[in-house]
């Protein structure tokens, strides 16, 4: 069809119960546009994490589709699941779930290098990611001697390194003093991505992703303007978010 981009993300009718047969997803339908910016809201058990673990065939059986530029997430299939984690990179919330080489600059190059990349393309991988995230100095260095915030960034540059299509985010401001937390911001903005985000720091959503999308009982709540949702009290309410005292969306997102 002329004129139709495909979408980034397109998620339909995705259905998901763990083993002990409470349902966790029950119908979720997303789609993301190329280079968009998402906010990923909702309280504790909304199915947040369960969705991320669907976009890149970690987690599926439970009915529905995920595709990812067009290709559809078809577990069982090695070949197609190796190209989806190619194309969709999950920054989880512990850095240190992703950090296991001796340096900085082989963590980064693991990822990489397990697709086959070598030499000096490899080398300009790494280069390019440290960059990306401020760490080209600490290249040298043993990630868990880094801050934690340090290692976050090192999180997210293992990620990079395999040049994804989409980057997702679990809590990425989550343990960062308000220095770190803002350089993080600047950090993802720049970054030519469309990016989801898994958030319960509200300003942080508002800061980065003009739209949201709010998560509870495993449904699509709401899904809109990031400002607008956050500046209806009874919808945040009504989904245990809280914004921090005295901040003010409307003005914040001016
Ligand atoms: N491994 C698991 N086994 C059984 N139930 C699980 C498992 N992981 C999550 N659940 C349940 O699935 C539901 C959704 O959980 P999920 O972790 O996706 O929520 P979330 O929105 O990411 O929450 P949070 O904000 O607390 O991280 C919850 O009821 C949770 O208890």
């Amino acid at each position: 069809m002329i004129g139709v981009t495909t979408p980034a993300l397109q998620v339909t009718g995705l259905r998901y119960a763990y083993p002990d047969g409470r349902p966790a997803l029950r119908g979720v339908d997303l789609t993301l546009a190329p280079g968009e910016r998402v906010a990923l809201l909702g309280p504790n058990g909304a199915g947040k994490t369960t969705l991320v673990l669907h976009l890149n065939g970690i987690l599926h059986g439970g009915g529905g589709r995920v595709e990812v530029s067009g290709l559809p997430v078809t577990p069982g299939d090695r070949a197609a699941i190796a190209e989806i984690r190619r194309r969709v990179g999950i920054v989880f919330q512990d850095p240190d779930d992703q950090l296991f080489m001796p340096t900085v600059a082989e963590d980064v190059a693991f990822g990489p290098a397990n697709l086959g990349v070598r030499g000096a393309e490899l080398t300009a991988r790494v280069d390019e990611a440290l960059a990306a995230v401020g760490m080209t100095e600490h290249r040298d260095q043993v990630p868990h001697h880094l801050s934690f915030g340090q290692r976050r960034r090192v999180a997210v540059a293992t990620v990079l390194a395999m040049r994804p299509e989409i980057l997702v985010l679990d809590e990425p401001s989550s343990n960062l003093d308000p220095a770190s937390r803002r350089e993080l911001a600047e950090i993802l903005e720049s970054l030519p991505v469309t990016l989801l985000m898994v958030t319960h720091d509200l300003p942080y959503a508002l800061e980065l992703c003009p739209r949201s999308v709010i998560l509870d009982g495993g449904r699509i709540a709401a899904d809109g303007d990031t400002a607008a949702l956050l500046s209806d009290r009874e919808l945040m309410r009504g989904h245990r978010l809280e914004l921090p005292f005295g901040f003010n969306p409307a003005a914040a997102g001016a």
